[in-house]
């Protein structure tokens, strides 16, 4: 087994969640389907609880922002013209968010409404979160070598409880110290992982940051956090470049902690 020496300075380890301790088969096959089959449905049912609105105003302002994209979908306000408007907009929500989908987009707005959705599944035990054999054993030695381990995914915090909490290991929520999401920044700017230093209370290059995706290790890098770029079953593959540049491992029992002191 190829081993990787976890640099001694390192005293957290930050955990990607798609392509890192989680299939992205179980992402794109089972979690993004069950968005664009339900979403209609979820609308029409939520649509007068404050929680929806509040996605509904997020994803409005997104697709403002957005206005300048080509296919991107606006969602108007609703006016007075009653209930035939209503079904309009939220079909525009159902488009937009189909769209956005489709170019698989991190944004915070998408994310949160998925969240959201996602949560009557997981807690109905209808959706359990998977994660590759290695994932439990590994964090449980490193906490007990005395690590601290966070989640830093695009899919929003509360989304991400629901994975960790509704699994089929059971509920290992536990296991984390913390979560960030993109509420902190994203993945691909180096500023959001020195937020995440500041906020954890230890500097950047304590950080080891575990990813399937390259310009989030990039991004990590020129922090100064330390990455290892995880390769798994159905992950996009790397370049030359990238795997002579990076450290890579195919699993975390290939991470070799600095013995303690
Ligand atoms: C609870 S995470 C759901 C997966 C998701 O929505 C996503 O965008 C995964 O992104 P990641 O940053 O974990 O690669
Ligand atoms: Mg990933």
């Amino acid at each position: 087994m190829v081993v990787l020496s976890v640099p001694a300075e390192v005293t957290v380890i930050l955990l990607d969640i798609e392509g890192t301790t989680t299939p992205i088969a179980f992402v794109k096959d089972i979690l993004f389907p069950y968005i664009k089959e339900n979403v209609k449905e979820y609308l029409q049912t939520h649509w007068e609880e404050e929680e929806c609105q509040e996605d509904v105003g997020l994803l409005r302002r997104q697709a403002e922002e957005d206005s300048h994209l080509e296919g991107a979908v606006p969602i108007p306000a609703v006016s007075d013209n009653g209930a035939a408007d209503l079904q309009q907009v939220i079909q525009a929500v159902v488009d937009n968010v189909c769209w956005q989908m489709s170019l698989d987009r991190k944004t915070t707005a998408l994310k949160q409404l998925q969240g959201h959705m996602w949560r009557a599944a997981f807690t109905a035990g209808r959706m359990k979160a998977e994660f590759f054999e290695d994932v439990v054993p590994a964090v449980r030695k490193w906490r007990e070598a005395g690590m601290k381990v966070y989640i830093y995914s695009s899919g929003s915090v509360e989304a991400q409880k629901l994975l960790f909490g509704h699994s089929t290991e059971g509920d290992i929520l536990e296991l984390f110290d913390g979560h960030f999401d993109t509420k902190i920044g994203h993945k691909v700017e180096s500023e959001s992982y020195r937020k995440i230093a500041d906020s954890i209370g230890c500097s950047t290059n304590n950080i080891l940051f575990l990813t399937d995706v390259t310009l989030e290790a990039s991004a990590a890098e020129e922090a100064d956090v330390h990455v290892a770029v995880v390769v798994r079953p159905g992950n996009a593959g790397l370049t030359d470049d990238e795997k002579t540049h990076y450290s890579l491992i195919t699993s975390f029992g290939e991470l070799d902690l600095p013995a303690s002191p």
